[in-house]
């Protein structure tokens, strides 16, 4: 049978075995070794566990990477002191502050505090700016890695139906962007959205990141649609998508599997905006 899958773990694996050669021709030649900061804030156990694969996929490629690991207490002032020292730190190539923060803590004004020159996440106003006028700078990771994926496996964008669930800054917002220049007719959908059935049948490529798992069946999709699913829930212990991947499975083109699929290639994509961060320097 057909394999339909887009293997978003096999070509991270590939990516980061290229990052590890340039890093490794980086401190040959150069005497430079990347440096990734991460800042997170509070107890989440799914925050922590993502930061932990970033720690590791530092680790593996050979970068220097510091965690910073700060209470929920903390105040904004206090976050925004430890911003500004790792713009200042020469170690630090890129600055990861990971989401979502504590509601006492605005999230605009920590990102618009960190150097755009560091900001491997590309959320700075200046970088989601300038992606907007397609002169991007960093292109945020997850979308990013969407797009890798798909320009991977030789599947068309232009001129297709790009339909994206989800209008967050970090995910369904830069994606809509970065299709819309890949020359794709996007509709962006949310919780708003009358008769979401309407947009998601006429989907040649549905990318979907709600965080509702298996929000999406079969009955919603049509024949032969390039699924990418970038939710990740934890349902019973298990990472569970937001696609009924069994349901739909059948009636799809190619599909991203979770996990597996977006999340790899999202942390592939933040090694590689810190390795750009290196040469922008
Ligand atoms: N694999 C990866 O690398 C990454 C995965 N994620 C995962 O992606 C998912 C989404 O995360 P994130 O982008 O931060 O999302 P947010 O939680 O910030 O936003 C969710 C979006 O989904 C929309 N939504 C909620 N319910 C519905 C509905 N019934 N119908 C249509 N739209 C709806 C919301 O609409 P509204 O704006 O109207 O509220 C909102 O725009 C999560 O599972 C998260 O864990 C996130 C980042 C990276
Ligand atoms: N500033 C910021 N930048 C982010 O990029 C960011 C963030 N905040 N907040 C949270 C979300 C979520 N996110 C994921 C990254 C990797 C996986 C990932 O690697 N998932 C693996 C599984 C890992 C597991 O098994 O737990 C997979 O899907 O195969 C998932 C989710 C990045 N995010
Ligand atoms: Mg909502």
């Amino acid at each position: 049978m057909k394999n339909k899958l887009l293997d978003g773990k096999t070509l991270a694996k590939q990516i980061r075995a290229e990052i590890s050669q340039k890093c490794k021709d980086l401190k040959r030649q150069a005497g430079i070794i990347p440096g990734l900061a991460v800042v997170i804030v509070g107890d989440d156990p799914a925050s922590h566990s993502y930061v932990r694969s970033k720690e590791k996929a530092c680790f593996e490629v050979g970068f220097y990477s510091e965690v910073h690991k700060l209470e929920k207490s903390i105040t904004q002032q206090e976050l925004l002191q430890l911003i500004k020292q790792l713009n200042s730190n020469p170690k630090i190539n890129g600055i990861l502050v990971q989401l979502p923060l504590p509601d006492h803590i605005d999230e605009n004004m920590i990102n618009e505090n960190i150097d755009p020159k560091k900001d491997i996440d590309g959320f700075h106003p200046i970088n989601l700016g300038n992606l907007f006028l397609n002169r991007p700078n960093f292109v945020p990771c997850t979308p990013k890695g969407i797009l890798r994926l798909l320009k991977h496996y030789e599947i068309s964008i232009e001129g297709k139906n790009v339909v994206v669930i989800g209008r967050s800054n970090i995910v369904g917002k830069p994606t809509a962007a970065l299709f819309l220049h890949e020359n794709a007719t996007v509709t962006l959908c949310h919780s708003k959205t009358e008769d979401l059935e309407m947009y998601t049948k006429q989907a040649d490529i549905l990318i979907v990141a709600v965080g509702r798992p298996n929000f999406i069946t079969k009955d919603m999709i049509k024949e032969g649609a390039i699924i990418i699913d970038a939710g990740t829930t934890k349902v019973n212990n298990k990472l569970t998508g937001d696609v009924d991947f069994d349901d739909v499975y059948d009636k799809v083109e190619k599909i991203t599997p979770v996990p597996g699929g977006v999340g790899p290639m999202t942390i592939a994509m933040l090694l590689e905006n810190t390795l750009e961060a290196v040469l922008k320097k």
